[in-house]
């Protein structure tokens, strides 16, 4: 049962709902959203990702709320993430970890060439290099994929039958990516990333803070990337792991589906 504006649908933990209430009511809140497996469901097609609908809805009335910002932390390409998760108007958007950001608010619309991420000689020779690595490794093991991305490119095996076989190239990439100079390792779900430019959530919901001026931020996300965010929360702010896995954020949630549970308990407390 998906999540109402009413509140019902999935339960969230008291101590969480707690802690949205206590956010809900501040004047100034920051809600910054991974986007795979937290807005979004994953998927062995990385184009198909949307957000779940309910999330949508939530996400929608969220951003209309006076003294709300949201924003996108995700590790998918600016364009990328525009195009699947087709924010509102007013929503920012950080891709590629932290690399690439549009603190414009122009939601899905179309932005301009100007805001391609600019790499320096060296880096495209190492983001080039990185690409036909991956890309030979990933010819050898059937459905293997190399997803190009602007700082860099990420070795996916979601769709690699055997698991074993997924991870043993999972391994491969790693350290064939370890020989390029100048390139850093983000290990995900079912994917391994090297990039060429240093960037984390940590220091992207760090930026988004000094942006905003927030009372409080809400980081919700299910990565190992997404610690770098829990890991910049401070007290008063709301951390929310979806799913499982070790954590520092201090609450959790099921799946995806549950998030939109946990944006109307704050759309409800701003109402009061
Ligand atoms: O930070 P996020 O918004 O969570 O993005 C992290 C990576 O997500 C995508 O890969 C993941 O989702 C795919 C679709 O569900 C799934 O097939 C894949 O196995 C996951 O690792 C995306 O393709 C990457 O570029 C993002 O960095």
């Amino acid at each position: 049962m998906a999540a109402t504006p009413d509140g019902s649908g999935p339960r969230l933990s008291e101590e969480l709902a707690e802690a949205l209430r206590t956010a809900a009511v501040l004047p100034r809140l920051l809600v910054c959203l991974d986007f795979d497996g937290c807005v979004a469901e994953l998927v062995a097609d990385a184009e198909a990702a949307r957000p779940v609908p309910s999330n949508a809805e939530a996400i929608e009335a969220l951003a209309g709320q006076p003294g709300v910002t949201l924003a996108y932390v995700s590790g998918r390409p600016l364009q990328t993430l525009r195009r699947l998760a087709q924010p509102p108007s007013g929503v920012l958007l950080v891709g590629s970890h932290g690399a690439e950001v549009d603190l414009s608010g122009a939601g899905s619309a179309a932005q301009s060439a100007a805001e391609a991420l600019e790499l320096t000689a060296a880096q495209r020779h190492a983001r080039a290099e990185l690409v036909e690595v991956f890309e030979s490794l990933a010819a050898e093991v059937e459905g293997a994929w190399v997803e190009h991305k602007p700082a860099g490119a990420g070795m996916h095996v979601r769709r690699v039958s055997d698991a074993d076989v997924g991870d043993a190239l999972l391994a491969r990439a790693e350290a064939a990516a370890g020989r390029v100079e100048g390139v850093h390792v983000k290990a995900g779900k079912r994917i391994l990333e090297a990039v060429v430019v240093h960037a984390t959530k940590g220091e992207a919901i760090e930026q988004l803070r000094v942006h905003i001026s927030p009372d409080a931020v809400l980081f919700a996300g299910d990565d190992v990337t997404d610690e770098q965010g829990f890991a910049v929360l401070g007290e008063g702010d709301v951390g929310v792991k979806v799913g499982e896995g070790p954590t520092a954020a201090s609450h959790r949630i099921p799946a995806p589906a549950d998030l939109a549970a946990v944006l109307w308990e704050l759309v409800r407390g701003r109402d009061v």
